[in-house]
């Protein structure tokens, strides 16, 4: 599975850490940085770029960092395709895929330490959509949504 990730100067050592974790795993990793500590990025610069990697499927799924994992959820969902979601359990990381189809994770660098993180982000990588009618009836009210 190809996994795109980025991070903002708040995420960055969190994002560089997953990085390692998940080549580690076997995951092909695509960076979309930021490649360097920079105290001055703007994550919507390196979160977008994931976000539309997501949405058209360069990728197949995304791990976005920041601070708080808050701007990046934000950004990443103007991206028609995205279904962005800060996580901060273990159980909403599966299940926001097994119901919601969530296909990128936003993490906070300043909140969730690295193992932890480790955790949440497998547990999203190794999750699958059920396939269930009443959630793919309600993903398809989201995707409506989303083209008006
Ligand atoms: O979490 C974030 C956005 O949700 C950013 O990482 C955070 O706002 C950056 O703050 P600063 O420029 O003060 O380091």
């Amino acid at each position: 599975m190809k996994i795109g990730i980025a991070a903002d100067h708040g995420g960055f050592e969190l994002k560089e850490s997953l990085h390692t974790f998940l080549t580690g795993l076997g995951y092909e990793v695509v960076d979309f940085g930021a490649h360097q500590l920079d105290k001055l990025d703007d994550y919507p610069d390196l979160i977008i770029p994931l976000a539309q990697a997501v949405a058209s499927r360069e990728v197949e799924r995304g791990v976005a960092v920041c601070g708080s994992g808050v701007g990046a959820a934000i950004v990443a969902n103007k991206i028609p395709g995205v279904r962005a979601c800060l996580i901060n359990d273990h159980f909403s990381a599966h299940q926001g895929v097994e119901d919601d189809d969530m296909n990128l994770i936003c993490l906070g660098g300043r909140i969730t330490g690295n193992r932890v993180a480790e955790e949440f982000v497998q547990a999203f990588l190794e999750a699958q959509f059920s396939g269930a009618e009443r959630h793919k009836r309600r993903l398809q009210k989201v995707i409506e949504l989303e083209k008006k």
